[in-house]
């Protein structure tokens, strides 16, 4: 069978949960700074490390079987490539951000006004929807600090805790579009068998992560209330105790409601409640 080939980052904010991704899906493979390419010892893959932006052309060439790169890449690059799988890291926003003392208030006041941005692609459509005409000033990096040196009067970056925009003197005005790290394929590669046991895993170790396992003790009498909290995988597996009327209850729960259910849990009569996390849910 053919060796597969999957481009992910070099450096840069997404290369370490990348690699950490595909070890958990049990690939072994050497993760030195200064090698572009690693073949996987344990499944026929090779990883190419390479800068995102060149990714989504990669893949779309069939250069490189699958990639892992920003949705913010991929529209920005405007490929033709398929999209597997959300994986849940790298999210960020891209946003026009003005001058804190900006005149700007509407979106109609950035016609005519000059934007600094690495994505003229995406901030040209975007604008075009709203029928505004801006001087779009495509620059490759520091986007933040072109007001300030009098280049631009606002900026199209992007943003997640916003510390970048705020040491610069700027604030957020208008969402542009929203972004995470996605696993990107050649067309028709979805039905490649090899892309589709990576995807498995992959699918199996986000699962895991977005649920924690858990075990708790409860009487019997509460076992119902309890019962009523409780997703489970299929249903919650119950075990009888040494101690006479006592059960133990093991499920699972989703990460996101996590707190919320403990408290719930302890209300309805829970005790002893032990969480651990999960490695892989296989389906
Ligand atoms: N502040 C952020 N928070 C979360 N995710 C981000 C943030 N900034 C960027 N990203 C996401 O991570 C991707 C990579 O960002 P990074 O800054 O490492 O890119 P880069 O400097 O263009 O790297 P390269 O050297 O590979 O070209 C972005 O395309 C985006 O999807
Ligand atoms: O809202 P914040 O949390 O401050 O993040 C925003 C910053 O993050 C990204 O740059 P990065 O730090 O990845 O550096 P780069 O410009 O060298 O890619 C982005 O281009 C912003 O500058
Ligand atoms: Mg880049």
């Amino acid at each position: 069978m053919k060796t597969l080939k999957i481009a992910i980052q070099k450096s840069g904010r997404l290369n370490e949960k990348s690699v950490e991704l595909l070890k958990n899906c049990g690939l072994n493979f050497e993760n030195y700074k200064s090698s572009l390419i690693s073949p996987v010892s344990n499944f026929p893959l090779e990883i190419l490390f390479l800068r995102d932006d060149d990714i989504p052309e990669y893949v779309q060439d069939g250069i490189a079987d699958l990639g892992i790169v920003g949705e913010n890449v991929i529209e920005e690059t405007e490929v033709s490539v398929s999209y597997l799988q959300k994986l849940g890291f790298g999210k960020c926003s891209l946003k026009i951000a003005i001058t804190n003392n900006s005149d700007i208030t509407d979106l109609k006041h950035l016609e005519g006004r000059a934007i600094a941005t690495t994505y003229p692609v995406i901030l040209g459509k975007f604008l075009q929807k709203q029928n505004i005409h801006s001087d779009i000033r495509t620059i490759s990096g520091s986007v933040e600090i072109s007001p300030g040196l009098g280049l631009s009067d606002a900026i199209c970056d992007l943003v997640s805790t916003g510390g970048t925009l705020k040491s610069n003197g700027l604030k957020p005005f208008a969402d542009v579009m929203t972004s995470e790290a996605v696993l990107i394929g050649s067309k028709g590669s979805e039905n490649n068998d090899l892309v589709q046991e990576l995807m498995q895993r992959i699918q199996s170790v986000l699962r895991a992560k977005e649920t924690k396992y858990v075990v708790l003790n409860v009487l019997k009498d509460n076992l119902t209330a309890v019962l009523a909290l409780l997703p489970g995988v299929k249903s919650p597996s119950v075990l009888p105790l040494a101690e006479e009327g006592w059960v133990a209850v093991h499920t699972v729960i989703p990460e996101r409601d996590f707190w919320d259910r403990i408290s719930q849990l302890k209300q309805a009569g829970a005790q002893g409640i032990v969480v651990m996390p999960i490695e892989k849910i296989i389906l």
